[in-house]
C-alpha cells in the first residue's frame, strides 16, 4: 500500500501553484508514471508554457468511441503559515493517516488515481475494448481558457471521438459519493460607484461610498434570500444563486493607511456570483442593471468572468447508459452514489459538455469534509486507496461497454 501513496505524495510536492505553476515538472512526472504502463503519450502546447499531457491506453476496438479521464495539474495558492503542515510537503499524519497538501482533494488525487487504477487493471490482465484517454490539463483554476477550452475547441479533440468524460467532483461528508451532471455559471462581477468628493465631516447625498453601500445592502438582501432557501432544506447547494463579496476598494491611501477626512469620489466592490442552470440569467441581469448598479445612482459594472449562453447538462438517468454504468461500477466497488447534483463552482467539465460530450463530475472521496481552496486540505490514505479501486471498477465498466453512446440534454 505504501508505493501508491508515495507516488501520490511525489505529485503533491510538485509546485503547480497558480499563478506560477511548474507545469513541465508535473508533466515529466506523469510521463514517468505512464512509462511502465506503456501508455501512448503526447504533450500539446496550445499556449507556450502551458503544456497539456494526453495519455492513451489503446483499446482493442478502435471503431468504438473512447473514454476521457480528465484532471487539472494546477492548484490554488495557500497561506502556508495557517496550515498545520506545509501544503507542499504532503505530510502524512501517522495517527489519522491524513495526507495534508494543496491538491490532495483538488485534484491531484484524481489524476493519480486514474493512473493507479490502470496499473491495477493491467496487473489483473484486463484489456480495454474502448480506448481510454487521460488528459492532464493546465489552468483550470484560472478559468481553463488556455487549457481545456482550447483543447476541446481543436479539431484534434474532435478526432479523438470521446463518448464520455469524467472530471472532478467534491468530497462527501457522508458515506455516499457525490456525482455532478451540470454546473452553475460563474459571474465575477465588479460594480463601481462614483460621486462628488468632500470633507469627511460633511453630510451630503450621493457620495460614491453611499452609492456603493446602497448596492451592497441590496445585494446582501438577495444573498440572504438565496441562503434562506438553502438553510430551509429541500434546495441543493447547486440550485440557488450564491453571491459572495470578493473585494472592496475605495479611499485615498496615505503613508499611515488611509486619509480619514476625505470622502472618496470612487468606490468599487467585487462579487463572486454563481448562477444555477435553473435560474433565468436575464432576470438576474435585469436586477443587476436596475438595483445593483443603476446608472441613475452613478454606478457602472463589468464582468471579469462570465459564462453566458446555453448550459449543458448530462443526463443522469436511464436515457444515458454511462450513468447506469457509473452507478453500478461504484456499487460493485462497495460504494454508493447520492442523487446527482449541479456542481456549485466551475470545472473543465463545462467545456466537454458544451462540445457535446457527456461528462460527470466525480471524485471518489467519502466521509471527508470538503476542503477545496481551504487551509489544511487533506485526504485520508485509506480513502485515497479505496478511490483507486472505485476507478478500477469504473474504468473496467466503461472501457468494456459495447453498447451505444449516451446523449446530452440541453437547457
Ligand atoms: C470561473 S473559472 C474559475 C474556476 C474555479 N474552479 C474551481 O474552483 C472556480 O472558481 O469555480
Ligand atoms: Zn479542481
Ligand atoms: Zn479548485
Amino acid at each position: 500500500d505504501d508505493a501508491p501513496v508515495s507516488r501520490f505524495q511525489e505529485y503533491l510536492r510538485i509546485n503547480t501553484v497558480q499563478p506560477n505553476p511548474d507545469y513541465y515538472k508535473a508533466v515529466d512526472f506523469i510521463i514517468s508514471q505512464a512509462k511502465p504502463l506503456s501508455l501512448e503519450s503526447q504533450t500539446i502546447e496550445h499556449v507556450k508554457g502551458k503544456p497539456l499531457l494526453l495519455l492513451k491506453w489503446v483499446g482493442s476496438d478502435p471503431t468504438l468511441p473512447a473514454i476521457l479521464l480528465n484532471s487539472h495539474t494546477d492548484v490554488v495558492p495557500f497561506e502556508d503559515s495557517k496550515w498545520t503542515h506545509h501544503p507542499l510537503l504532503a505530510h502524512i499524519d501517522h495517527t489519522s493517516g491524513n495526507i495534508y497538501a494543496r491538491g490532495s482533494q483538488d485534484m491531484k488525487c484524481v489524476g493519480m488515481q486514474y493512473l493507479e487504477a490502470i496499473r491495477k487493471l493491467q496487473a489483473s490482465g484486463f484489456h480495454p475494448l474502448r480506448s481510454v484517454y487521460l488528459s492532464f490539463v493546465p489552468d483550470e483554476e484560472i478559468g481553463g481558457h488556455d487549457g481545456a477550452e482550447k483543447f476541446v475547441d481543436s479539431n484534434f479533440f474532435k478526432s479523438l471521438n470521446i463518448a464520455i468524460a469524467l472530471d472532478e467532483g467534491l468530497p462527501s461528508p457522508t458515506e455516499s459519493y457525490r456525482v455532478f451532471y451540470g454546473e452553475r455559471s460563474p459571474w465575477w462581477l465588479v460594480i463601481k460607484a462614483k460621486g462628488p468628493p468632500g470633507h469627511g465631516a460633511k453630510l451630503y447625498d450621493h457620495s460614491a461610498m453611499e452609492n456603493l453601500l446602497k448596492s451592497i445592502e441590496s445585494i446582501r438582501r438577495f444573498r440572504a434570500s438565496q441562503f434562506d432557501l438553502l438553510k430551509a432544506g429541500g434546495t441543493a447547494e447547486g440550485d440557488v444563486v450564491s453571491v459572495n463579496m470578493a473585494f472592496l476598494k475605495a479611499g485615498t491611501p496615505s503613508p499611515t493607511g488611509f486619509v480619514m477626512n476625505l470622502q472618496p469620489s470612487e468606490a468599487e466592490a467585487g462579487f463572486d456570483i454563481r448562477v444555477p442552470p435553473s435560474v433565468d440569467a436575464e432576470v438576474l441581469e435585469r436586477r443587476l442593471v436596475e438595483e445593483w448598479a443603476p446608472a441613475s445612482r452613478n454606478m457602472s459594472f463589468e464582468f471579469k468572468q462570465k459564462v453566458t449562453g446555453k448550459q449543458f447538462l448530462t443526463a443522469a438517468d436511464d436515457s444515458n447508459p454511462w450513468w447506469g454504468l457509473l452507478e453500478t461500477a461504484v456499487k460493485e466497488a462497495g460504494g454508493r452514489t447520492s442523487k446527482p447534483e449541479i456542481f456549485p463552482a466551475s470545472t473543465d467539465a463545462r467545456y466537454f459538455r458544451k462540445a457535446g460530450v457527456p461528462a460527470f463530475g466525480f471524485s471518489p472521496i467519502s466521509n471527508t469534509p470538503s476542503l477545496l481552496h481551504d487551509h489544511n486540505e487533506y485526504l485520508g490514505k485509506a480513502e485515497y486507496l479505496k478511490g483507486i479501486d472505485v476507478y478500477v471498477s469504473i474504468i473496467k465498466a466503461y472501457a468494456s461497454y459495447e453498447g451505444k453512446s449516451g446523449s446530452r440534454d440541453e437547457l
